[in-house]
């Protein structure tokens, strides 16, 4: 049977920067948790206390109801860790990198090469197991970071932003695969900053901002916090005088980064009327587009920042 992770009101300092203050999560097994936040939001600080390698302030993780405080060892046996830093032996063949995350975890000789073949398998690289990592693309990288994190068959696994400088192709060779271990009901933990990817993967979502959690649930639950359901995006020839266009019916939010102006709209039938409006201030119209609301959304209605443009720092 899988087992799930609970992490209890973690908190970490350094100095006198609180990097996670006060963060909670709960993950079942076969689910995946998006830890979503811009850069500097505490989310690898929060990855290193939960797998052990950061001592937390404050605060207890337990896999299963086993805490790390209790066990240590037995602890981190559960745990597969795919850090934000690719860390691999560059001159050894990928199947002896793999082989060699597994002795660390005390798997025989045996185990280690039978294990070894089912991971690279997963992560789509058995057919290189022979090659060495320096003739591995970035995102081949990745994949064999993430076949060494799985090694000893945690019940848990940490992905720390695993798609970094990723293509697409192993962007999606990496998607599949972590469907596939919740599929098998294996927890996955995994921070990004691209909420589309927290959209496409995650069960559920914890949006983190200068260390703490301003909002949880499912992507349905996080964009029914939201005003309006729909937006719409201009992008102008300089910046808006914004009160003519918040009175206008159907705009229920208004909001302006320099020339970009993003609304919250009911229905996108109010556009031309906001176009109108704009014309009317003399403002030209560079670029005008609309979709529903996504996460980023979410963030801005949460914080008024963007999460590409909101670093916490
Ligand atoms: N070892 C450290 N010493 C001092 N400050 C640190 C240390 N590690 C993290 N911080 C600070 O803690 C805060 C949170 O950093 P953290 O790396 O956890 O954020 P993050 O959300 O993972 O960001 P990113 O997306 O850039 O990786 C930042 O202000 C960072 O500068």
């Amino acid at each position: 049977m899988s087992l799930g992770l609970e992490a209890q009101q973690l908190r970490k300092t350094y100095g006198s920067r609180v990097a996670v203050d006060g963060v909670s999560l709960s993950l079942a097994p076969g689910q995946l948790l998006a830890l979503l936040g811009p850069n500097g939001a505490g989310k690898s600080t929060t990855i290193g206390m939960v797998c052990g390698l950061t001592a937390p302030d404050a605060g207890s993780v337990a896999i299963g109801g086993h805490t790390l405080a209790q066990d240590r060892n037995a602890y981190q046996r559960r745990i597969g860790l795919v850090p934000q830093e690719i860390a691999l032996f560059e001159d050894l063949p990928a199947q002896a990198n793999v082989e060699l995350f597994g002795a660390l975890y005390g798997l025989s000789r045996a185990q280690q090469r039978e294990r070894a073949a089912e991971v690279l398998a997963r992560v789509g690289l058995l057919d290189r197991a022979g090659d060495k990592p320096s003739t591995f693309s970035g995102g081949m990288k990745r994949r064999l970071n993430i076949a060494c994190a799985l090694v000893h068959g945690p019940d848990v696994l940490l992905l720390d932003e695993p798609t970094a400088g990723v293509d697409p192709q192993s962007r999606n060779a990496i998607f599949d695969t972590l469907e596939g271990l919740k599929r098998e009901g294996k927890a996955l933990l995994y921070t990004t900053h691209y909420m589309e990817e927290a959209e496409r993967l995650a069960d559920a979502i914890v949006i983190v901002d200068h260390g703490r959690v301003v909002a949880q649930g499912t992507l349905t639950q996080l964009l029914a916090q939201l005003p309006a359901a729909q937006q719409l995006q201009i992008d102008l020839d300089g910046p808006p005088a914004l009160p003519p266009l918040a009175t206008l019916p159907g705009v229920k939010r208004v909001q302006a980064f320099d020339a970009r102006l993003v609304l919250g709209v009911d229905d996108l039938e109010v556009a031309p009327a906001v176009l109108q409006a704009l014309a009317a201030q003399g403002r030209r119209v560079k670029h005008l587009s609309s979709g529903r609301a996504s996460l980023e959304d979410v963030f801005l209605h949460l914080t008024g920042r963007t999460l590409r443009d909101g670093a916490s720092a």
